[in-house]
């Protein structure tokens, strides 16, 4: 469904100084119809820039994006909105996708009217609403309100059924539950995964939350960054995690206090993969005995079992 060949992205910032930053170093995976991968790592990682830019919401600086076969980044501009409606982004806040002028029915139906899918106030446009707003358990009273008059977790309802309107195959959710109240979490969460089934759809699900991931996941990848170091079966990535930064966010959800106690003595001694370096050769490696040749100059990803895949690291 979807594919990400070697993605890099790189911010030029500062006023005067003019500086690059590389957010995104050569992130590579795979997504298959109806499968979620998970994709979680530290703040500033690179995860919303990498949401953005598998939806070709931001450019790339280099790397392939291939939806459904199609080399994304060689599409023209009419091609790439027609499949853009196949690919949908849900954020953190609801709100921001919802315009705050607009009654809730409109925000529905605007992608439809956009794409020219249905006629304006047309029983048809109507039939479409009242079908989306049951499948996401919104109640016909809710079309007439503005989102302001609305809860978080019904306005996340509200831009579900504008994403499903155009039927969507691949869903990028950047932290799409983070800013509800736990029991409207869970509701929100079920909800996706029902509508993932009902139309088989591929999701990329961003969090922070290590077990919202786990919950919601087929497979994991991990970042640390702007680089992917540890990618496979969601119960294989948690239960039996390799890369030493895995292994330390997986400690951090079984033990958060014993993390925090970890990392107040952190500073003195920092874990090797805190001394991660791009421009030298690892030492060790997790599976692969002839490191230098295999890993060359920067981290890559080496198989420990099928679909298992863990980057070398300082040892
Ligand atoms: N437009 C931009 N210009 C310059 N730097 C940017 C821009 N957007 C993001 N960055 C930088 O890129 C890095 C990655 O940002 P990104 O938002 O992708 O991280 P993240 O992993 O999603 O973090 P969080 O979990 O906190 O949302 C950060 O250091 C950020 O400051």
């Amino acid at each position: 469904m979807i594919k990400a060949e070697n993605l890099k992205k790189s911010f030029t910032t500062g006023i005067f100084r003019k500086r690059q930053i590389e957010v995104l170093k050569g992130v590579s995976f795979e997504i298959q119809a109806g499968e979620t991968l998970g994709l979680v790592g530290e703040s500033g990682c690179g995860k919303s820039t990498l949401a953005k830019i598998i939806v070709r919401l931001l450019p790339l600086s280099s790397g392939k994006i291939f939806f459904e076969g199609k080399d994304l980044t060689s599409l023209k501009t009419s091609e790439m909105q027609k499949t853009r409606s196949k690919m949908q982004l849900i954020l953190q806040h609801p709100e921001a996708a919802l315009n705050p002028r607009m009654k809730i029915y409109d925000c529905i139906v605007e992608p439809l009217r956009i794409h020219g899918l249905a006629e304006k106030g047309s029983k048809e446009e109507r039939a479409i609403v009242e079908k989306l707003i049951e499948v996401v358990g919104l109640q016909p009273e809710h079309l007439t309100r503005y989102s302001k008059e609305i809860s978080g977790g019904q306005a996340q309802r509200a831009v579900l059924a504008r994403i499903l309107s155009l039927e969507p195959k691949f869903i990028v959710a950047d932290e799409p539950t983070s800013m509800l109240d736990v029991s409207v979490q869970a509701q929100i969460l079920n909800l996706l995964k029902d509508i993932q089934k009902k139309f088989n759809m591929a999701y990329l699900f961003v969090s922070h939350d290590l077990e919202v991931v786990r919950w919601m996941s087929d497979r994991i990848a991990v970042m640390y960054k702007g680089n992917i170091i540890e990618i496979g079966r969601s119960e294989k990535v948690l239960e039996n995690p390799i890369h030493p930064y895995t292994k330390s966010l997986v400690e951090n959800i079984v033990n958060p206090l014993k993390a925090m106690k970890k990392s107040s003595k952190k500073e003195k001694t920092s874990p090797a993969f805190l001394d991660w370096k791009d421009d030298a050769a690892c030492s060790y490696c997790i599976s692969c005995p002839n490191v230098h040749q295999v890993c060359g100059s920067k981290p890559q990803l080496q198989e420990v079992e099928t679909g298992h895949h863990v980057a070398c690291w300082f040892g």
